[in-house]
């Protein structure tokens, strides 16, 4: 089974709007270098989604950082499905880290709003990952079933119609890494909780990106590993120079 590798930029809480154009702008340069075999996605604020949608290049989806899994409602600062169908967003970047840590977000409203992004037509990219105590006292396996398995309780039997991102909590932002067959590992054993959830052959569809201190240097020794089908990137996503160049060190991965 060959899955398109996939380059996800989360830029997180950076990049107004008129940073958005710039970006674009700067990648509109370097289109030639962006592989037609490979995925490619950016997900801003929800304030520059709008404007990114426009601006980017149609190669490059535009994704969400987050949605509150009801339709609408008295939930202030919250963003709902419906206003993202307007915007044309693809993907949905649904329990990362930061949102289970600082955000309080449960297991159950995770899998919660990934039933709700592909009711509404969006690939959610389900984050999971141990956090340092969990790593050092050997519960990253059990970490990362338990998520992935609550994750997608409601998910469709469809292995197109999600995206997982492996993230070890300790390596985001922090420079540090797994090494690329720790995270093959872990992200094998990702991949036999999804045959359960939803059956083998969804499962051997389903993307399973590496997360956590990807950079241009790294990118291709993670990716190279069978099962990692791409990477969701953080701080190196940022900078257009450095997103094309892991887009180029990423195709010129071969073998797959
Ligand atoms: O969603 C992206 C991850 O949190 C990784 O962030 P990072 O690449 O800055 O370590």
């Amino acid at each position: 089974m060959t899955r398109r590798k996939m380059l996800v930029g989360n830029w997180k809480m950076y990049k107004t709007i008129a940073e958005t154009r710039s970006f674009a702008e700067v990648l509109g340069r370097n289109l030639g270098k962006l592989s037609a075999e490979m995925d490619f996605a950016v997900c801003p604020p929800f304030t520059a989604l709008q404007v990114a949608k426009v601006v980017l290049p149609t190669q490059v989806a535009v994704g969400a950082q987050n949605m509150h899994q009801s339709k609408n409602g008295a939930f202030t600062g919250e963003v709902a499905a419906p206003m993202l169908q307007e915007i044309g967003v693809k993907y949905v970047v649904l329990g990362h880290s930061e949102r289970r840590q600082m955000f309080a977000e449960t297991d159950e409203a995770v899998r919660d709003k990934v039933e709700a992004a592909q009711e509404a037509g969006f690939i959610p990219i389900l984050c999971v990952g141990e956090n340092d105590a969990e790593r050092n006292s050997g519960e990253t396996m059990t970490v990362v079933a338990r998520q992935t398995q609550i994750g997608l309780e409601k998910a469709r039997p469809d292995g197109d119609a999600i995206v997982i991102a492996y993230e070890p909590v300790w390596a985001i932002g922090t420079g540090k890494t797994p090494s690329p067959k720790d995270a093959e590992k872990v992200i094998a054993a990702i991949r036999e909780v999804v045959v359960v959830a939803l059956g083998e052959t969804e499962a051997a569809k389903t993307r399973i990106l590496y997360g956590g201190s990807v950079k241009p240097a790294n990118i291709a020794e993670f990716v190279a590993e069978k099962d990692i089908d791409g990477a969701l990137v953080g701080g190196a996503s940022l900078d257009p120079e450095s997103f094309v160049a892991m887009a180029e060190a990423m195709g010129q991965v071969s073998g797959r």
